[in-house]
């Protein structure tokens, strides 16, 4: 370990020992050989008994201790199933209460980043106080000359080193988890550092979140699901952000949003439906949504659409990953323990050699007990912990590329339960999986990636026949010349020559047939589209069926 970060270490230890967290300093192992140090802290001494809550003594600290602090509290503060009442509430202010920078820097920032543009041309009115500050930004409200109403959301400054001291933090305390702790390698601790660190340098750059903000917009156009704000493209820099003000009532508001006769239930699963859809339709989701970035609309109470803002962290999913989940979950909503168990060895999330009759048991002794209980007491989140306290005995690795999921799961299931107590997860998600398991995986799939691919085919049929010539006039040619005298070489060579010229005849001949197959198999748009089509199949059909003819022949 480092000097630096030996320090960093100590200062996070004072921080703590500032705000009388004696207990925290004494749960984490890794800070209990440095409790020492606080007694040296003015502020123990000081403060020999903090008049303040433990929620504040915790919020205080985990802001004093920068962005990824602030941000591992707006997590634990979604989850309030797990945690007392009274620390969930003060953590919920990390969410959109941070303490804001000073308003003569966020000007400063303004003012630089369109000095080449006259500010007083572009902007009516800029609010001197934010409207919301939280871990990576500050918003302020703001005019347009033309009358709109947007927010600017500035980076803090001189968030980058901070975040990269922490990371690098974090590398140095992976490196000897993996190293000296049994669990280090299955839980693969320097992966999810580098997620980590991935999505906290993307969350700084405001172009690439514009980005995403206009592809999410795109996803949901026209659904009554989902608004995402507008974004001033002309006005964004790399660290300013201007996008449509929203005026909605907050997520978190829901005596508000009962008082307005919003129907709960409809809310609750409109958000689930949000999350999988964005997963398994879109394979593009807002992996931030704790509350202080969601708002409703309610403008007609009965038909409530969410707004969301914040698109600094969006996860994406591989084809495969997608159907591995969609499958084990479906395969948990239908108690089908055993595929469960089968889906996680073909995935390769526990080891090829794991016994299938034991894992499948192992599962269903942690879901049995809890599926019995009534809907509003199963916890999806202790599910989980429970699933994993499970692998663990098998030897699951985590999946670097599953924890953001998991993390925003978490948060709405969270969400879900504080709007809607009763809220069943699964019936919102059945249909959900079950209709992307059908598009996905039916024969009209497989038709669908035929029509997707007919334009390529049509592209490149027409050259095959001259690259399959180049082929197999190569292979004739010079692929096997080599100049040897014993004569036996002389006759092996021959026969290799043949042999060559054969398999490029068969293949080409097979490869024929394949496109004739592929052409005849197209629906009625693909050969409208391409009016040839027909007449290609039968030539490339005839062309196939007379090469392997000829390679046949010349065998015999
Ligand atoms: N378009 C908007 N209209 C109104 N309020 C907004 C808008 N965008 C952001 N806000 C408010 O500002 C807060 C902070 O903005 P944002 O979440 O984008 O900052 P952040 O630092 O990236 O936050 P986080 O810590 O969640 O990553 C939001 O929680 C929300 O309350």
């Amino acid at each position: 370990m480092k000097a630096n970060q030996l320090s960093r270490l100590i200062q996070i230890n004072h921080v703590l020992a500032k705000h009388r967290l004696d207990e925290v300093i004494k749960a984490i192992h890794l800070l209990r050989p440095l409790r020492y140090f606080s007694f040296l802290s003015p502020h123990r001494w000081r403060n020999k008994q903090s008049t303040l809550p433990r929620g504040e003594r915790l919020r205080l600290a985990l802001q004093d201790l920068g962005p990824i602090f602030v941000k591992f509290g707006q997590v634990l503060s979604t989850r309030r199933d797990l945690l007392p009442p009274d620390i969930a509430n003060s953590l919920a202010k990390l969410q959109d209460q941070v303490a804001p920078f000073p308003a003569e820097q966020a000007k400063q920032l303004i003012d630089k980043a369109y000095e080449a543009e006259s500010l007083n041309e572009l902007f009516a009115h800029i609010e001197p106080e934010p409207l919301a500050s939280a871990s990576i930004a500050q918003v302020h409200a703001a005019t347009l000359k033309n009358g709109e109403q947007v927010v600017i959301k500035l980076v803090r400054p001189g968030i980058e080193p901070i975040i990269k001291r922490d990371i690098a933090l974090l590398y140095t305390l992976a490196s000897f988890a993996e190293r000296y702790w049994s669990e280090g390698k299955r839980l693969r601790p320097r992966e999810i550092v580098a997620e980590l660190e991935k999505n906290l340098f993307d969350e700084l750059d405001m172009l690439r979140e514009a980005s995403s903000a206009s592809q999410l917009q795109r996803n949901f156009e026209g659904t009554t699901l989902l608004y995402v704000p507008k974004i001033y493209w002309k006005l964004t820099k790399p660290n300013i952000l201007v996008q449509e003000r929203i005026y909605g009532t907050p997520i978190s508001d829901t005596e508000g949003l009962i008082a307005k006769g919003v129907d709960m239930a409809k809310l609750a699963e409109m958000g689930v439906e949000i999350f999988f859809t964005q997963v398994f339709k879109h394979s593009f989701f807002h992996a931030d949504m704790h509350p202080g970035n969601i708002m409703v609309d309610i403008h007609d109470p009965k038909k409530p659409k969410y707004v969301a803002v914040d698109f600094g962290i969006m996860g994406t999913l591989s084809p495969d990953d997608q159907r591995y989940l969609a499958e084990n979950f479906l395969a948990f909503f239908n108690h089908d323990y055993r595929r469960v168990a089968e889906l996680h060895v073909q995935s390769g999330w526990v080891p090829a050699d794991t016994r299938l009759d034991e894992f499948e048991a192992a599962i269903r002794s942690v879901c049995e007990p809890i599926f019995a209980r009534p809907l509003k007491e199963i916890s999806f989140g202790q599910l989980l912990l429970r699933l994993f306290q499970t692998a663990r005995r098998f030897n699951m690795e985590v999946q670097p590329q599953l924890v953001l999921l998991q993390k925003t799961l978490l948060n709405i299931e969270g969400l879900g339960r504080d709007l809607y107590p009763d809220l069943d997860l699964w019936k919102t998600a059945k249909p959900i999986l079950e209709t992307w398991m059908k598009e996905k995986m039916g024969w009209q799939a497989a038709l669908r990636t035929l029509q997707q691919e007919a334009p390529h085919w049509a592209e490149t049929l027409p050259e095959m026949p001259r690259l399959l010539y180049d082929l197999s006039k190569r292979a004739q040619e010079g692929q096997f010349n080599v100049n040897l005298a014993s004569a036996d070489i002389q006759q092996l060579r021959k026969e290799i020559k043949q042999a060559s010229y054969r398999s490029a005849a068969v293949t080409a001949g097979a490869a024929f047939l394949v496109g004739a197959a592929v052409i005849t198999g197209l629906d009625g748009y693909a050969t409208t589209m391409f009016a040839g089509l027909p007449i290609l199949s039968w030539v490339f059909g005839l062309w196939g069926l007379g090469l392997i003819y000829f390679s046949i022949s010349k065998k015999s």
